[in-house]
């Protein structure tokens, strides 16, 4: 599989937050979700893919190239979309996409007429006047339109409706069909990722929690449901994080054999979804800060 983007050793220094040493790769061809929760340091580590802020060590790379040494070079293979409009708002569609087209000498005028066609996009109205979703259309079809290789989004589906979140997903699946664009989108809506992405990277407090293939992050977590008087000192250790309630226990384990042989038929083994793997995880750092 060939590496697109190369983060390597990635650290940036903020008065009350640091990202820490942030190590992934993106590979070509997929779709690559990033997850973590508000302030964990998606924006910051997508500002410094992009090189809108300048990171304090590590090495990034994006198509094997350094990316603050050939800023432009990428920039003309990479399509980045911003969680808000960052259009000129009193342009019309038709405007904004001549401002645009200038810069890529690889603009495709006939994707860009499929796409607004194919998103129901009117060109004539001023930007200020689509809705947020039409927005995140707009700006995913300018994308698309200059022939990006790799498409890099910023919270792309956050505020929409679900149709229109369903429009977006499905389209970024069809994107990478034929396996040469590559996709990067940073959200907290693990659903979306459960339906599209191939590899998850989860970023907690600045850090990198674990950067695998959608199996592998499903294979890698088991859910455990049971009685609490089931618990005691020794065996919590197993959980990654645990909930109890009067009815019972609920925890997050990686060693499913191990749990299986201290209590076998006792307690319910399930798949955790995204969703309880991030927050369970987020849990049990908590506990281990205290
Ligand atoms: N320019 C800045 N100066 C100081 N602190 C900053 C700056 N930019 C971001 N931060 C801080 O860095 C932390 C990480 O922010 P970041 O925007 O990367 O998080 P995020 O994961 O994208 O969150 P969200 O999901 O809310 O967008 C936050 O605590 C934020 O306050």
């Amino acid at each position: 599989m060939e590496d697109v983007v190369v983060l390597d050793q990635v650290s940036k220094t903020y008065r009350d937050f640091k990202l820490d040493r942030v190590s992934f790769t993106i590979k070509k061809g997929y779709i690559h979700g990033f997850i973590g929760r508000n302030g964990a340091g998606k924006t910051t580590t997508i500002k410094l893919m992009m090189n809108l802020i300048h990171r304090d060590e590590g090495s990034i790379r994006i198509f094997g190239l350094d990316n603050r040494e050939h800023e432009r070079k990428i920039k003309q293979r990479l399509g980045f979309v911003y969680a808000d409009n960052h259009f000129y708002d009193d342009l019309t569609g038709e405007q904004m996409k001549r401002v645009i087209a200038r810069f890529y000498p690889d603009w495709d005028e006939k994707a860009y007429n499929r796409y607004l066609k194919m998103f129901d996009l009117p060109a004539n109205k001023k930007i200020k006047h689509l809705s947020r979703g039409m927005q995140m259309k707009y700006s995913i079809a300018l994308a698309l339109s200059h022939n990006a290789d790799l498409i890099i989004m910023d919270e792309p589906t956050s505020g929409l409706d679900p149709v229109v979140r369903q429009e977006i997903l499905e389209l970024l699946s069809e994107v990478i069909q034929e396996g040469e664009k590559t996709v990067f989108f940073s959200t907290h809506i693990t659903s979306d990722l459960e339906q599209i992405a191939d590899f998850i990277t989860f970023i907690h407090d600045g850090r990198i929690q674990f950067s695998l293939t959608k199996d592998e992050v499903l294979e890698r977590y088991t859910m455990i449901k049971g009685g609490t008087d089931l618990l005691d000192q020794d065996n919590r250790k197993l959980f990654i994080g645990l909930r109890e309630t009067p009815y019972g226990f609920e925890g997050l384990t990686t060693e499913p054999k191990l749990v299986y042989q201290l209590f076998q038929d006792q307690v319910l083994y399930e798949k955790p979804s995204l969703e309880q793997i991030m927050l369970y995880t987020v849990k049990s750092d908590k506990n281990s800060t205290r």
